[in-house]
């Protein structure tokens, strides 16, 4: 049987680039931390933040401190897994701005097509965005034993590259400059603001 699929929101990030907290950024007309989780919020069983230790967010959501490793993505990931290992989660960093409930929905949707991949990972044109990913309780623990880095883990054989129509859906905003171009196809687009 499938693991219940829970969400993560990657927020422990330093944002040296950006020189501002990426997840509190605002796109959609609230914090990027909060835009993500009402995506996810009718998509998985719960939403949870993934913070450091230093780091204070004021926020409902259940939040899952760093415990692991030394920092990075890696570990706010398997942060989440050592808190509840039995769980299957959808990841998201938090400086994804164009992400959307119909890119998120066909990356859950492939796991009742692939049963046996241990990650579902959105992928434009064969380039993967490691952060935008579903991971399998499997998977999970291959990075743990790996004491991973998420994109050698995911290189390996049993993952599902699933494709995702558009390409700035995995657009990563980590400098102010990328963050007006996000903003300006946000206008462009008449997307959600
Ligand atoms: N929980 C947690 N998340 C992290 C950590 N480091 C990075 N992230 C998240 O992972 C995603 C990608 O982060 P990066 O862009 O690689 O790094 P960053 O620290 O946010 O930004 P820079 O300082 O500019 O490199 C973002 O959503 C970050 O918030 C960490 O140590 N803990």
């Amino acid at each position: 049987m499938m693991s219940a699929l829970y969400g993560l929101i990657l927020c422990g990030g330093r944002s040296l680039r950006m020189q501002q907290d990426k997840s509190q950024l605002n796109y959609h007309g609230l914090p990027q931390w909060q835009y993500l989780a009402q995506l996810l919020a009718p998509l998985t069983e719960q939403v949870f933040l993934s913070c450091r230790e230093d780091q204070q967010l004021n926020t409902e959501l259940t939040v899952i401190t760093d415990s692991v490793g030394d920092a990075g993505p890696a570990t706010g990931i398997l942060s989440a897994y050592k808190a509840f290992p039995e769980r299957a989660w959808l990841v998201l960093a938090c400086d994804l701005p164009l992400v959307s409930a119909q890119s998120l929905s066909l990356l859950i949707a492939s796991r009742d097509v692939s049963k046996e991949a241990t990650a579902f990972i959105s992928s434009f044109r064969q380039s993967p965005e490691p952060l935008m990913t579903i991971w399998e309780t499997k998977g999970l623990k291959r990075l743990d034993e790996e004491r991973g880095c998420p994109r050698k883990t995911l290189l390996k054989a049993d993952i599902a590259l699933i494709e995702n129509p558009f390409a700035i859906e995995q657009f990563n905003a980590n400098t102010p400059s990328e963050r007006e171009e996000a903003l300006k196809t946000i206008m462009d687009a008449q997307l959600p603001r």
